[in-house]
């Protein structure tokens, strides 16, 4: 922990020694726009401003415990021994379809990490928003948003929160009806939520891993991608190339030597580390890393895509400036991480590397995988905004350490329509169960990532010369598309993200039509499907919870 600490006493004296040489100059007058942003990025150097040094340890030492508790968490079994997050409770959560197991297994990691993080959460809040005053912000969520450069940015996010929100209501009606079918609908609320440890995901994020009991037309193709990976004898390797050509097929660079030598790609098994996938710039323009304890599952498959998207972006910036090797916001690196997924999951896509035999053209398979798409894209919209409406509110002083777990059951059940199968109390600190808490790590971001990579991949379709529907574009081998994307890359966040925005789709704003275009075949499906149905439920959580 003190290594740690005395880097980020180093970095922070530098920081605050380039921050004084450029403030003395007259920046903000400044005639080229280009040195001008330059400036403006030295001065603005976050937490690093304070004087008081025992924060920026007190920051770091807080955070390194708060990942230590997350990486060492394990819930024990009787049925199956001790078992860490990755890739044991990852394992059941996505294949057990035993109320009961679910249930212990999601109570139980609760109990082995956010339970455990409450007290040096609340000091770490403390910490950070002593520290970031010195920067002249009020609290570290506008900090946080100041990235964003938009005055109205918490504005514009709802407004596309509450544009998608029809669209999630009638997915969320549709998995309702499936999953009671499945565990019973006594096992529901009244309210009309659905209990949280359901979902084949950790944190009900993404629900994906629970379409075989969701699928529309069972006749129709829908494929099982991880046991077609397990057939083909998918090594993590194989994983890692598979993703290489992909960005290669559309022009990028292939992954360095560096990458292929200094990675880690699968779980040590001499040390504890912290599991949660990442990309790494060391920026001499070579040194690029992923840290990842990959197994072979589609998720993981996904994942590595997603990570490998960072690098790529890494390596098309790397000719900027230091300070402008970033994305054009951290909404932009994460869209760019995820943007491949949209081809590489088509059934079309699918078929070129193998793991499906025929591509489906009825109706009913494209159902079939725009339902799939939706439970990992619209199922995640809610889930990605609700992070940090919790932790702005917690910055702001709104939500304090005597209410974070209310407010956390409020937002969850307020925006995803879900609640917890178990009573929740104060004791509890259900936010320190999701790694981006004790990992500090902003999540808005995701949620800007999954509107504009609609965005990006309608106009890179458009590029390609696609004329199929959106849901079937695969821009594998379209060095336009390519091209027309690393345009953007290559800004790094030399501009405003509106400028990388324009260099893309013409526009200058984010906008929710192309994700909605995209699901619409489904939404007709769905309403269709809901006739029945009272869809929604109530904003305030379920008062009592049904016992199984
Ligand atoms: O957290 C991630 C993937 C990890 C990451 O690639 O976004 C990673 C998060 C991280 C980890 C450690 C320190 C900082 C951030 N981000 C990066 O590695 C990264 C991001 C921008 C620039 C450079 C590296 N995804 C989110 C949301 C998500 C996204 C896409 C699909 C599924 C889920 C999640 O799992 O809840
Ligand atoms: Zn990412």
């Amino acid at each position: 922990v003190h290594m740690t600490t005395n880097s980020t006493l180093q970095m922070a004296e530098f920081d605050k020694e380039a921050a004084k040489n450029a403030s003395t100059f007259a920046h903000d007058g400044f005639g080229n726009a280009t040195l001008k942003r330059l400036f403006k990025k030295i001065v603005n150097i976050g937490f690093a401003a304070t004087n008081d040094s025992e924060q920026l340890k007190a920051i770091s030492n807080l955070e390194a415990d708060l990942t230590g508790i997350y990486s060492k968490g394990k819930v024990c079994l009787e049925s199956k021994g001790c078992l860490q997050l990755e890739p044991g409770l990852t394992d059941i959560i996505t294949n057990s379809r035993s109320y009961e197991e679910l249930l212990a297994v999601w109570k139980g990691w609760r109990d082995a990490s956010g339970k455990l993080m409450r007290t040096k959460y609340t000091d770490f809040v403390k910490a950070m928003n002593a520290a970031i005053k010195f920067s002249g912000f009020n609290d570290t969520g506008e900090y946080w948003r100041s990235w964003y450069e938009t005055p109205t940015f918490e504005q514009d996010v709802r407004t596309l929160f509450e544009e998608l929100e029809p669209l999630y209501v009638e997915l969320h009606a549709y998995v309702r009806k499936r999953l009671k079918e499945k565990y019973g609908k006594d096992m529901f609320p009244e309210t009309g939520h659905i209990p949280a440890h359901l979902f084949g995901n950790m944190w009900a994020q993404q629900w994906s891993n629970i379409y075989d009991l969701l699928v529309p037309f069972p006749g129709a193709s829908s494929v099982d991608i991880t046991a077609k990976m397990k057939e083909q004898n998918y090594n993590v390797t194989h994983m890692y190339r598979v993703a290489e050509d992909f960005f290669m097929s559309i022009g990028m660079e292939k992954m360095t030597d560096a990458f292929w030598q200094n990675s880690m790609l699968v779980k040590p098994t001499d040390r504890d580390v912290v599991c949660h996938a990442s990309a790494w710039d060391f920026y001499d323009e070579n040194d690029f890393r992923i840290k990842q304890c990959t197994s072979v599952t589609e998720d993981q498959l996904l994942t590595v895509h997603h990570e490998m998207g960072h690098i790529v972006y890494f390596q098309n910036y790397r000719h900027q400036p230091r300070l402008f090797r970033g994305g054009a916001n951290p909404g932009f690196h994460e869209g760019m991480a995820d943007i491949v997924s949209l081809s590489f999951q088509t059934p079309e896509h699918m078929k070129v590397i193998g793991l499906l035999d025929e591509v489906p053209q009825d109706s009913d398979s494209d159902i079939n995988f725009l339902l799939k798409m939706a439970l990992d894209k619209v199922a995640f919209l809610p889930f990605g905004y609700l992070i940090d409406q919790w932790r702005w509110s917690v910055f702001r002083g709104d939500t304090n350490s005597s209410n974070y777990n209310q407010h956390w059951w409020d937002l969850r059940c307020r925006f995803q329509g879900i609640s917890s199968p178990v009573k929740r109390t104060e004791e509890d600190f259900d936010p320190g169960a999701k790694y981006h808490i004790p990992g500090n790590t902003p999540y808005i971001r995701y949620f800007v990532s999954f509107v504009v990579q609609f965005q990006w991949h309608e106009a890179l379709c458009r590029e390609a010369g696609n004329t199929r529907p959106l849901h079937r574009c695969d821009i594998y081998n379209n060095t336009n598309a390519g091209n027309k994307l690393r345009e953007m890359l290559r800004m790094g966040s030399s501009k405003p993200w509106q400028d990388a925005m324009e260099a893309i789709t013409g526009q200058r704003t984010m906008s929710a039509k192309p994700l909605v275009n995209y699901f619409d075949p489904l939404l007709k499906w769905l309403k269709e499907q809901n006739k029945e149905e009272n869809t929604g439920w109530s904003a305030s959580c379920p008062s009592s919870i049904p016992t199984p």
